[in-house]
């Protein structure tokens, strides 16, 4: 049988964003063994008020965050400057980078080139040398393999800018593709295609609230949910999937929930 992704959900966010710690930092450690830095792909949206509650909090048993390991890049970004309230740069530094205290040390962030405000494809092509470049990738090094991408999953199931019956979904060479009829504003943005997304070490969703609660059921129990982006990056993903949740969220869905206790060993 194929292997599905991990589904846990929590009583609250204090409880996931807990757990959500344990599994950062279990990332961290892998990807630092693996190349010395953490290399980390971070969505918009709802994800960064969490992450951060994660992230600052008091260093626990299970280790510190090490930022000065870590290398930031955005799932997704809109084609807006760095200060506007659209920006996921904005959003990530106001919640987290802004807020590291000194003795974590600072993560190496790359944001998009805003210079390329006009012409998303050059945006989209800036982006993915930079990928390149950290991951020294040669032209033939097929994809780069983020130790962790952290998404989020939108009303409609479309998680990065990847959005339901998008002709993106079906880019298969492209490492970073522009969009410039995103259905959700702003139209222009640019993203990381899904055959990086499913190519991650590991990837995780945070998807909490009650608002999250029928296209979570739609994605996790129906045919239909399978063909969503977030469906397919669970069916490209498989078992390096997990899903963090609260208890509002998954409600009602049949998925063997795995574990709410923040004890558990994390796949
Ligand atoms: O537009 C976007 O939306 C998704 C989902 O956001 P959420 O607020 O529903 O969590 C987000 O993951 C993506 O980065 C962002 O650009």
């Amino acid at each position: 049988m194929a292997k599905q992704p991990n589904l846990y959900a929590f009583g609250d966010v204090d409880h996931l964003a807990k757990s959500l710690r344990k599994y950062l930092l279990q990332c961290q450690s892998t990807g630092v063994e693996r190349h010395n830095a953490f290399k980390v792909a971070v969505s918009g949206g709802s994800l960064p008020t969490t992450l951060a509650k994660a992230l600052l909090a008091p260093s626990d048993e299970n280790g510190f965050v090490d930022f000065s390991k870590w290398e930031i890049f955005f799932a997704d970004e809109r084609a807006v400057p760095l200060d506007h309230e659209d920006s996921n740069y904005k959003l990530l530094k106001d919640e987290l980078l802004d807020k590291i205290p000194a003795d974590l040390g600072k993560p190496v962030v790359h944001p998009i080139d805003v210079k390329y405000m006009d012409d998303v494809q050059g945006m989209a092509d800036q982006y993915q040398d930079a990928i390149m470049k950290s991951f020294a990738a040669k032209d033939s090094v097929k994809i780069p393999i983020f130790d962790l991408l952290l998404l989020g999953c939108g009303p409609d199931g479309h998680t990065c800018s990847l959005f339901p019956g998008h002709e993106l979904l079906r880019e298969s060479d492209a490492w970073v593709a522009p969009i410039e009829d995103s259905p959700k504003p702003p139209a222009k943005r640019i993203t990381l295609t899904l055959p990086v997304v499913t190519h991650g070490a590991k990837i995780a969703f945070v998807a909490t609230g009650d608002g999250k609660r029928d296209i979570l059921r739609q994605i996790l129990d129906t045919e239909e949910g399978r063909s969503l982006p977030c469906g397919l990056v669970n069916e490209g993903g498989a078992e390096r999937v997990s899903w963090f949740t609260d208890t509002g969220a998954v409600e009602g869905a049949s998925w063997e929930i795995m574990s709410d206790d923040p004890q558990f060993e994390i796949n």
